[in-house]
């Protein structure tokens, strides 16, 4: 039972995944993403899109057995609703010299909790280019094409990885937010409709 009391789960319809079906998912991931990088002559930098992203990171990397650098940056676009406003934004800055310092540049891992309009990956892969990458792939834990209007294009050798599909609904839990809350779930679940007050439009 979900949704009923006073816990984190209060106001959640229903389970799309559940712990255990997410920690085998990203296992998976996470050996793909590692043979990969294994195949690179140099480190990667995995760099996650906080603050959603959080959990999924946390668990993959910790999965990756390779070397890598973690950097993190912070996009914008959501707001307090459930419609993305279309004009994300990066709003902190990498610590890694993705371009390398000295040359050659970093391979460098994009990993995002979900790829929903496609606004925020597109918007992040440019800003790495700008950085410098040469290489860029996209790692994210759920995937919305249904929802999808910006195309992105990867950079270089770059491949796309992905968790599950997710059905167009408005998700939260690991690490995936309404208003701030419920990313502390360790589940996905889809809100009850009335949760989002004024906003139904997801
Ligand atoms: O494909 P898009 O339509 O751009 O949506 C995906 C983005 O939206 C969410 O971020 P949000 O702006 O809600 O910030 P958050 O990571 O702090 O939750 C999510 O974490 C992705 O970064």
């Amino acid at each position: 039972m979900v949704g009923g009391g006073a816990g984190a789960d209060a106001g959640i319809d229903r389970v799309l995944w559940t712990e255990a079906e997410i920690a085998a998912r990203v296992s998976e991931v996470a050996a793909e993403l590692a043979a990969d990088l294994r195949a690179l002559r140099e480190p990667a930098v995995v760099v996650g899109v906080a603050t959603g992203a959080f959990l999924f990171l946390a668990d993959l990397v910790r999965r990756v057995d390779a070397p890598l650098a973690v950097d993190l940056v912070r996009a914008e676009s959501y707001g307090d609703g459930t419609e993305s406003s279309g004009r994300p934004r990066i709003t902190s800055d990498l610590k890694v010299d993705v371009a390398g310092n000295p040359p050659p540049t970093l391979p460098t891992r994009a990993v995002e909790d979900i790829v929903d309009t496609g606004n925020t990956v597109s918007c992040l892969i440019a800003y790495l280019e700008k950085k410098g990458a040469s290489s860029i792939s996209v790692c994210t834990f759920l995937d919305k094409p249904a929802r999808r209007t910006a195309n992105f294009q990867l950079v270089g050798d770059g491949k796309f990885y992905r968790g599950f599909e997710c059905p167009d609904s408005f998700v939260v839990g690991y690490g995936m937010d309404y208003a701030e809350l419920y990313r502390n779930l360790p589940y996905v679940g889809v809100l009850k409709a009335e949760m989002y007050k004024k906003d139904t439009s997801n």
